[in-house]
């Protein structure tokens, strides 16, 4: 097998570069030097024929503006969020500069730390193209199945979304909310993501899967999940700049509310429980918003 460059070294990066090592020559890069033997300065991880990128949805604007070279690379994106500054999914991003049969996206339940203990997992690789897809599925390890699909904005929208379900659901459960109120919370959270789906063309599989539900189940059931445990913060009544201090961690969820809430209010859909987790970001109590979202 080929070799494989993987950019950005955070949790996910690093479990990824670990899972691929099992049947690829793989190196990996970040803004930080790592002591790691396969560590290698960026420009020689930008010549890999097959990338696989986890920086954060939040910054890969800026970092494809900076450091980028398009050189015939497939890339493989690891991210799961929505830009809050401009509302522009990953793949609107990325396409500026890399062709759309280049590009995959990675979907699906996984912790890294699970990935890193080498536990079965299950993910997607959704492109356009069925050769990247192909390609970018066939270097996973063996603990590691995969699928492939070509709805890349169900698969997109599915692995943001319910970062912001997740946070909904850490608040549920920081304020004892229970099971009944939990559960409920999930399965209409995967309903409106889905509505959103449908609204910009993704197919109703890719939610009811891995990609959506999967996931969805994985991130809004367990404090494992940072953005699980920003709805434990929020329900403690703390702020969300002191939440991310103390995590420590990209929670993709919380600037994905902020991208949701736009949307939401530029092409009129109903977004209730992302609309309820973006106005407790900004400060509104979470039990207003329970009573808000019950009695609605
Ligand atoms: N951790 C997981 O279990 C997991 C699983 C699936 C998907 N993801 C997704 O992968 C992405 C990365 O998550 P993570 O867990 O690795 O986060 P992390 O907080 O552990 O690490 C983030 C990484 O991004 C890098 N980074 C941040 N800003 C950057 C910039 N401006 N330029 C270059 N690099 C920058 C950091 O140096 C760090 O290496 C997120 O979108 C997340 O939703 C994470
Ligand atoms: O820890 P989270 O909430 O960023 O979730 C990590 C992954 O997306 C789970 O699939």
């Amino acid at each position: 097998m080929g070799k494989i460059g993987v950019i950005g070294a955070g949790k996910w990066g690093e479990a990824l570069s670990y899972a691929l090592s099992e049947k690829n020559e793989v190196i990996i890069t970040s803004r930080t030097s790592r002591p790691w033997p396969n560590f290698r300065a960026l420009d020689e991880v930008l010549k890999c024929e097959y990338l696989v990128i986890a920086i954060p949805a939040q910054q890969i604007a800026q970092w494809l503006k900076e450091h980028f070279v398009f050189s015939g690379q497939k890339i493989l994106v690891a991210a799961k969020g929505i830009e809050a500054s401009s509302g522009r999914f990953l793949n609107d991003i990325y396409k500026e500069y890399v062709p759309e049969e280049n590009l995959a996206f990675l979907s699906g339940p996984s912790f890294a730390v699970e990935v890193m203990k080498k536990l079965p997992t299950a993910l997607v690789v959704n492109s356009l193209s069925k050769d990247t897809s192909g390609e970018f599925a066939a270097f996973f390890p063996s603990f590691i199945r995969t699928y492939t699909s070509e709805d890349v904005i169900g698969a997109e929208i599915a692995g943001a979304y319910k970062n912001v379900i997740a946070i909904a659901a850490g608040i549920c459960e920081g304020l004892s909310l229970g099971h009944n109120a939990a559960a409920s919370l999930i399965a209409r959270g995967l309903v409106e993501m889905e509505r959103f789906g449908r609204a910009y063309g993704a197919t109703q599989e890719s939610f009811l899967g891995l990609s959506g539900a999967g996931d969805l189940f994985l991130t809004a059931s367990s404090s494992m999940s940072r953005n699980y445990r920003v709805g434990l913060g929020l329900a403690q009544g703390k702020d969300k700049d002191t939440i991310c201090i103390e995590i420590g961690e990209v929670s993709e969820g919380i600037g994905t509310a902020y991208a949701l809430h736009e949307i939401a209010q530029e092409r009129g859909i109903y977004l209730p429980i992302a609309s309820e987790v973006y106005a407790i970001l900004e400060g509104k109590s979470p039990r207003q918003s329970l009573k808000d979202l019950i009695e609605r």
